[in-house]
């Protein structure tokens, strides 16, 4: 008897903390061996109190009649930026626990994810969490909640992830409501990969879900979308730590071993069948992660390039919607071009490579993808600025989202200033109950990737959230802007913005170079540019820097240890032209520039 299910729920709504409940409730941890967001096995996803992967666990409950079940949960990650995992795990499952702050009801993401479980016909168990808070009103959200999905507010379950009250009886109805799964035992295997993570010690370990026949180990598997052929070495379930078993039937989810090292071989999304019979139809898949932002990674002691290039392959194994490729620029030297799900994820990747493998690096601004229509008709996509096709221009366009904002009614006019200060359309808007409004936009990725969250928090003092997802391009009226000291391009300041924004990051950047960029032997005009029509021009005055001015005496060392010292000031420079700009600059400059993101 089996139960497929997951969690969903907003940021911060506790899930990781009622998959640790359920996993005591139910015996397979034990108190001592305990620790909070037990399934959250990375170091940052502890410390930031986030989940990034999803995770699977077989857990046994007993109902009242005495049947033991098999109950797979699969905890899933709630920022937006790791949507496409939630919508991977729900595919593996019947059922869906939709889990609500019962002090902060209904948002953005609980919308988001409870769409994604309808789209896949998941039964959905409401449940209020965090009862135990003396801020909790679980009678009003209980009846948002009910409006929401149909149903009675008292049918909303109540539980407290922190003291375990009410975690047995939302097992019961787990038991209870979910569908079993169905499939054909009888038939060739098909099996989902719904994840696979690269393990140092056992290889790639993929997670999969049968949904028909038998995988049993040491037989030979077929990965149906590449036709790749593979020795089954292990097969087990997570419980949650790694049990082999003699074999995952219909419904089961578990993992497998088979020796490969490389993620992208145990593809997710894909169907793994038996090769001595196989299936002749695979499952649908999911469609592959697509990055959204991009950004220049470079290392700041430019010997470490090497040391980057194997990080990020390393780094790749076990995130399969990390893409790079390599990129030199002017001013920072040999780096890379990296493509990220999001802000959130750019930190991470950022955060993982300089700790684990102790590199110090600079991030350029990140940019969104543009499609740039050439006179000559020739698409041209453009992840870096430099890429920005010279001469006439038919069209360029932008990728678009569509966002959902929920928020108390009294910001509604200021949510709509917002969203039309960035370009925003408004598509819909409805009350949650009212006093609480869900309002639809459809707006530029570019202009709510990086600030906007924080932006949207503080003219509603905290009390709105955001959920987004890609929706299609537009065309928009999009420039370049150059950035030159003295007449020469500096390649890492470039930006594609829109026309109306052009002449204020030209500004503020041509001024903030100004500051940085110490004085020369000469004038230095720095300048801001849209194609040859110059916006914005700041400069910096001459000096004469005589350090030999110090000496008065005749004493000749002391003038050559000068000299020499200032010639090795000299090597961290970079040269433009006649101009000497420090590394240091260029990394004040833009780091200055990249608004950290937020948790959402
Ligand atoms: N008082 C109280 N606090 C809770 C309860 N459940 C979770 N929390 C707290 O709420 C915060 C978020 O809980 P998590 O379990 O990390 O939330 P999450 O939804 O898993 O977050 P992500 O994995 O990042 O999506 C933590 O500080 C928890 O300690 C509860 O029942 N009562």
């Amino acid at each position: 008897m089996i139960r497929n299910f997951c969690i969903i729920a907003h940021i911060d709504h506790g899930k990781s903390t009622l998959a640790d409940r359920m996993l005591q409730a139910t015996g397979v941890v034990q108190p001592r061996d305990m620790k909070a967001q037990y399934l959250d096995r990375m170091d940052i996803e502890r410390e930031r109190g986030i989940t990034i992967k999803s995770q699977a666990v077989r857990m046994p409950w007993e109902d009242e009649n005495g049947v033991t079940y098999a109950l797979n949960m699969i905890d899933t990650p709630g920022h937006v930026d790791f949507t496409y995992e939630v919508s991977r795990s729900l595919a593996a499952c019947e059922g869906a626990i939709l889990l609500v702050d019962a002090a902060q009801g209904i948002e953005a993401q609980t919308l988001a994810n409870l769409y994604l479980a309808m789209e896949n016909d998941l039964t959905i168990i409401p449940v209020l969490n965090k009862i135990d808070l003396p801020a909790a009103q679980p009678e009003k959200y209980a009846a948002e909640l009910a409006h929401l999905i149909g149903g009675d507010p008292d049918d909303v379950l109540r539980v407290s992830g922190k003291t375990g009250e009410g975690v047995e009886a939302l097992l019961d109805q787990i038991v209870r409501q979910l569908p079993p799964p169905v499939g054909d035992a009888e038939a060739p295997a098909r099996a989902m990969i719904f994840d696979s993570v690269y393990d140092t010690y056992r290889g790639v370990v993929t997670y999969i879900r049968v949904v028909d026949g038998m995988l049993q180990p040491r037989e030979r598997i077929k990965m149906m979308s590449t036709g790749a052929t593979h020795e089954l070495l292990e097969i087990g379930v997570s419980a949650p730590e790694p049990v082999p078993t003699k074999g995952l039937g219909v419904g089961e989810v578990g993992y497998l071993i088979t020796g490969v090292k490389d993620v992208r071989q145990s593809k997710v999304g894909d169907t793994v069948t038996n090769l001595n019979r196989p299936a002749d139809q695979q499952l649908s898949g999911y469609a592959d992660p697509k990055p959204m932002v991009f950004s220049g990674l470079y290392p700041i002691d430019g010997s470490d390039y090497p040391i980057l290039r194997d990080a990020l392959d390393k780094l790749q194994l076990n995130d399969a919607a990390l893409v790079y490729e390599p990129e030199t620029s002017v001013a920072l030297g040999f780096g890379f071009r990296v493509g990220f799900l999001g802000l959130l994820h750019l930190e991470i990747v950022r955060e993982r490579l300089e700790r684990e493998f102790n590199l110090d690096l600079i991030s350029t601004a990140p940019n969104v993808v543009y499609d740039v229509v050439t006179e000559d008709k020739e698409v041209v996509t453009v992840t870096n600025p430099s890429e920005f096709p010279e001469g006439k221009i038919l069209e360029v366009r932008e990728p678009m989202v569509s966002a959902t904002v929920i928020a108390p009614s009294e910001f509604v006019g200021a949510i709509m200033e917002l969203c039309q200060g960035k370009r925003g359309v408004l598509g819909g808007m409805d009350y949650l109950s009212e006093e609480r409004v869900e309002m639809r936009y459809r707006l530029p990725l570019a202009e709510i990737v990086f600030d906007f969250f924080d932006q949207l928090k503080s003219r509603t003092r905290g009390y709105a959230s955001l959920d987004w997802k890609a929706d299609g391009e537009q065309v928009a009226d999009l420039v370049k802007v150059d950035i030159l000291l003295q007449g020469d391009q500096v390649d890492a300041f470039s930006a594609i913005t829109h026309k109306d924004k052009a002449y204020s990051y030209g500004v503020m950047m041509t001024r903030k170079l100004r500051e940085l960029i110490p004085r020369q032997q000469f004038e230095v005009p720095i300048q801001a540019a849209i194609g040859s029509r110059i916006i914005a021009r700041e400069n910096i005055r001459a000096i004469r820097k005589d350090v030999l001015a110090k000496c008065y005496g005749g004493d000749i060392s002391r003038k050559r240890k000068l000299l020499e010292k200032q010639k090795e000031g000299k090597k961290r420079m970079k040269m433009f032209g006649r101009v000497e700009v420090p590394q240091e600059a260029f990394i004040a400059a833009l780091s200055s520039d990249s608004s950290a993101d937020k948790k959402k």
